[in-house]
């Protein structure tokens, strides 16, 4: 097997398997007071899924490896689905190869062998999509995945321009610590950001936890190379640019369908001389709504501002602090005059330290103004020392027999309270005809002067059966995924659309425009061979959306 894939990544879920985040005896009481007691669903083991990977339909190769190992750690991503298809051991589809290229002519090789036998091919960058971007589909054409994890290296640094280009295959803290041992930093900071890479940030349109001070990927994003199947296209690096439309941004959110991004050029900065979180608590969700437009329409330069909803904080608070933390932390905000519908203001403030003295002091005002109450730096700490490590939360709550999936989507101030009201309403409603609870909160996580993402979380106990646990789920999502784009939300902030949202693109754009989008891929894969079923629905979505 490859060495790629025999690294210590849990197979059927996330992150490193000698790695988990326990729950406090505190924590756990709560979540199971809040959703009732839960039966986990019996766990496939590797060898019982190993026995059931189909033989390939590919020839053995040099290009690529048919290891079944291999093919099964590749067949899947995050989304709940994806879990349930993995811990059940029903993948159902594998790709029939994995090729691990070293350069851009070793993926040109592979591209040509494809478009020659037309098979289908699937840009693999961590695996970590959401929403079904690289679990293969049904077809009669062998699958083969392209994994990117060998093309993962500080290519070049231009100190002059501040461009860095990497191999696209680079996963974030091997990313940062190329550029920080050079004085720099890219700044892009996904929650994922363990196992995802620079290629799959790109053409998921990704934004980190940071983007207030760095920028989405779609500002960092300079250009690069671009393998597609009619041959390589360079995208110049221009700091700006009128002619035309902006052919990047085609590149930015194409999902696979394009081609696959072998070297991108991103733009960085130097590493700041200082960076610190810190934690404030507003008296309710209106004021810190109020609080955070303020601050941003204010134009103060933080570098990260994120609310909670105050279900979301108290679930925080009972997740991650102990009873008398949280007796000390209610007495101190109460005697300051905020009590239970405590919201939790998370933010970050980077650059000089002269300019964050100011910048801190100017917040520190406005948080008073709106009456809440900043409680310093210690819990910005503890915020920052988990901040990517909370998805090793889902196993835990996995073995007590809960699912947990996110929502997300982004909406101009003026409807950011009651897009929020409609979605946590649809979700904690929605599965009453199974007599199931659904434990659901959310924040506001990347913050514009015209508005912010709404991210919205959902916890419920599995059902007797995956199938049943499954339907569950889908009935979330559709319900939610309409609702949201029917109320002036994107379907995604920064997810992507892969399988999962395909239904809901033309809603939010317009069938004249995803048609043309659709030609203009098909342009550059006339037989449909690129990432098939992600991003532009399959015909028998359709009802899934319009029910
Ligand atoms: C716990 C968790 C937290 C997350 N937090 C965030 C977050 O904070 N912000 C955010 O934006 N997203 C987040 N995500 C979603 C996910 O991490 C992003 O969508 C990420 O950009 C995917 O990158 P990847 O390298 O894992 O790509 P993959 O999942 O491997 O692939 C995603 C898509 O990109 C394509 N692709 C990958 N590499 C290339 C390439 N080189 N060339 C062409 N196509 C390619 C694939 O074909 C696929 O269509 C999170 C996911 C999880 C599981």
């Amino acid at each position: 097997m490859d060495r790629a894939a025999r690294d210590n990544r849990q197979w059927n879920g996330w992150g490193d398997k000698d790695r988990s985040l326990a729950l406090s005896a505190d924590g756990a009481a709560f979540i199971t007071e809040t959703l009732g007691e839960a039966n986990p669903l019996a766990v496939a083991t590797l060898e019982e899924v190993l026995a059931k990977v189909p033989a390939s339909r590919l020839e053995e190769s040099e290009l690529y490896t048919t290891d079944a190992e291999v093919r099964l750690r590749h067949a899947r991503g995050q989304s709940l689905p994806d879990w349930l298809a993995m811990k059940s051991g029903e993948f159902n589809l594998f790709p029939d190869a994995v090729a691990f290229p070293r350069s851009s002519e070793e993926i040109r090789a592979l591209m040509d062998a494809a478009k020659l036998n037309e098979w289908q091919l699937i840009p693999y960058g961590g695996g970590t999509s959401v929403v079904g971007h690289i679990t293969p589909c049904e077809s009669d054409k062998p699958v083969l995945t392209i994994s990117m994890s060998k093309m993962n290296r500080l290519l070049a640094l231009d100190r002059v321009s501040q461009l860095a280009t990497f191999g696209a295959g680079v996963k974030g803290p091997f990313l940062e610590s190329q550029l920080q041992a050079q004085g720099y930093t890219l700044g892009h900071f996904p929650q994922s950001f363990e196992l995802s890479t620079l290629g799959g940030w790109v053409v998921t349109r990704s934004s980190g936890q940071q983007s207030l001070h760095y920028g989405r990927i779609e500002s960092l994003f300079a250009g690069g190379e671009i393998e597609t199947l009619e041959g390589k296209l360079d995208m110049t690096t221009l700091p700006a640019s009128s002619a035309g439309p902006d052919w990047r941004h085609l590149v930015l959110g194409s999902e696979g369908h394009l081609g696959i991004l072998t070297e991108a050029k991103v733009r960085v900065s130097r590493v700041p001389e200082q960076e610190f979180f810190g934690v404030a608590f507003m008296p309710n969700w209106q004021q810190g709504i109020a609080c955070a437009r303020e601050v941003i329409q204010q134009g103060l330069p933080l570098s990260m501002l994120r609310l909670s909803n105050s279900i979301e904080t108290k679930t925080q608070l009972f997740l991650s602090a102990s009873q008398s933390q949280r007796h000390w932390l209610g007495k101190l905000l109460s005697l300051k005059g905020v009590g239970d519908d405590k919201c939790m203001l998370v933010y970050g403030i980077t650059g000089d330290k002269r300019d964050n003295r100011q910048r801190y002091k100017r917040l520190k005002g406005i948080i008073s103004q709106f009456k809440g109450v900043n409680t310093g730096q210690s819990l910005g700490k503890k915020w920052e020392h988990k901040r990517f490590a909370f998805p090793y939360l889902r196993e835990t709550l996995w073995q007590m027999g809960y699912a947990i999936d996110t929502l997300e989507t982004a909406t101009n101030w003026s409807n950011i309270e009651p897009l929020t009201d409609k979605i946590e309403q649809s979700l904690k409603g929605g599965l009453e005809e199974f007599g199931t609870q659904v434990h659901v909160f959310s924040h506001l996580s990347h913050l514009y002067s015209d508005g912010a993402s709404i991210y919205t979380t959902y916890l419920f106990p599995v059902a007797k059966t995956y199938e049943q646990t499954y339907q569950q789920w889908q009935k979330l999502k559709s319900t939610t995924s309409k609702l949201i784009v029917e109320n002036h939300g994107t379907i995604s902030h920064q997810h992507g659309v892969g399988g999962d949202h395909a239904a809901y693109l033309a809603t939010e754009k317009g069938e004249r425009v995803v048609e043309s989008l659709q030609d203009y891929f098909n342009g550059f894969d006339p037989k449909g061979q690129l990432n098939p079923g992600k991003l532009f629905k399959a015909s028998n979505t359709q009802d899934e959306a319009q029910s």
